[in-house]
């Protein structure tokens, strides 16, 4: 499958070699606002064409799929417009700024008949599918408790869109993206109640910490922020046995890739597990499993988070309501 690129930013210049290093993939465009980053781009990575603007992108005989790396806010825009275009969507993380536009990119992709996914690597890891199985099979008896946390500390450049409300910023939707999923995997269900309370700064939540109650008295309790060195880990506590994992969202570079059971007796089993997750990920995409479990979890995650946002607008807990999906291609 080919694709066309849109933005040249922090996560572009990771995401290219994953992409690159796929089987079945080429990347054969890169588009950005300004051609001269766009050239720039082309010529680091050996992209064949640098576009103007992200619509020259889509006009682009030469790609059949894009991969989406703007801020939040430009997600629902691009994500339809590129399934218009009849393009595939790899559409980066939070798929976009709120449930309704996340429904919106789902119509879209199902109006034209492409296939889309959230570009949530951890998902497709082969320790986080080991994790959830052990969790779920009863490994660690009734779970009760989900706690995670998600960080890493500014500083940020001027204009960067984690701070710009307009742009979809704040640390609740981007770092909260992630709390939110792994929580709600655990719990294999979505919560019922919501609560959050937010460190604001420049309008956008800077620190939110929250509370979520599922069915069966499971609860979990996130925090996230960009204020705190960096933090990527949960802990699923049940009656007899918790997993521990330091760094769920994406191994450490410098590390085996682990996860940890802890018992009552006070024994404590480390479990080995390596895979590349963004290239499964990408697999998952071009290959022609369904993806509707993906998709229909990608937009109850963004339902919570609307519901955690209006948590903390309102200073109370917030009943969620979960859209359930059509079938996706
Ligand atoms: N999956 C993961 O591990 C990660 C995911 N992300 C997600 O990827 C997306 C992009 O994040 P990241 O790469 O860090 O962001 P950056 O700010 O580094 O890059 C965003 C790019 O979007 C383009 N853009 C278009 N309009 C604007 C605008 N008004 N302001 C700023 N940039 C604009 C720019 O490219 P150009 O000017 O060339 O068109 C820019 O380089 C976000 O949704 C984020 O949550 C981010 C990091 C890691
Ligand atoms: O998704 C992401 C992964 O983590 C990064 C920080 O290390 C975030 O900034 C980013 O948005």
């Amino acid at each position: 499958m080919r694709f066309g690129i849109m933005g040249t930013g922090r996560i572009t210049r990771r995401l290219v070699a994953d992409l690159q290093s796929t089987d079945g993939v080429a990347v054969t465009a890169i588009a950005s606002r300004s051609a001269e980053r766009a050239n720039w781009f082309a010529s680091q990575y050996g992209i064949e064409n640098a576009v103007e603007g992200y619509q020259a992108l889509l006009d682009c005989d030469e790609v059949d799929a894009v991969y989406l790396a703007l801020p939040p806010a430009l997600h629902r825009q691009w994500a339809v417009a590129a399934a218009e275009a009849g393009k595939h969507v790899l559409c980066e993380k939070p798929l976009a700024v709120d449930a309704q536009q996340a429904i919106a990119i789902h119509a879209a992709c199902q109006k034209a008949q492409v296939r889309w996914l959230d570009a949530t690597a951890w998902l497709h890891h082969a320790r986080s599918k080991q994790m959830l199985d052990f969790v779920h099979g009863g490994g660690i008896g009734k779970l009760g408790h989900v706690s995670a946390a998600v960080s890493f500390y500014r500083p940020f450049q001027s204009g960067e869109h984690r701070l710009r409300a307009d742009l979809g910023g704040g640390a609740l939707l981007d770092l909260g993206w992630y709390a939110v999923g792994i929580a709600c995997r655990m719990a294999g269900v979505m919560p019922q109640r919501v609560f959050a309370d937010c460190v604001m700064e420049q309008q956008v939540p800077l620190r939110a910490n929250a509370m979520l109650w599922f069915d069966q008295d499971v609860t979990a309790s996130l925090s996230v922020g960009y204020d705190t060195a960096t933090r990527k880990w949960f802990e699923a506590a049940g009656s007899e046995a918790s997993v521990i994992c330091d760094d769920f969202t994406r191994p450490w570079a410098d590390r085996t890739t682990r996860y940890w059971v802890h018992n009552s007796a006070g024994e404590v089993q480390a479990h080995e597990c390596a895979d590349r997750q963004e290239q499964r990920m990408i697999e998952t995409l071009i290959g022609d499993q369904s993806l509707a479990e993906f998709n229909q979890f990608a937009i109850q995650t963004q339902a919570v988070l609307d519901a955690l946002i209006q948590s903390a607008r309102e200073r109370q807990a917030i009943d969620v309501v979960v859209p359930s999906l059509t079938a996706s291609p």
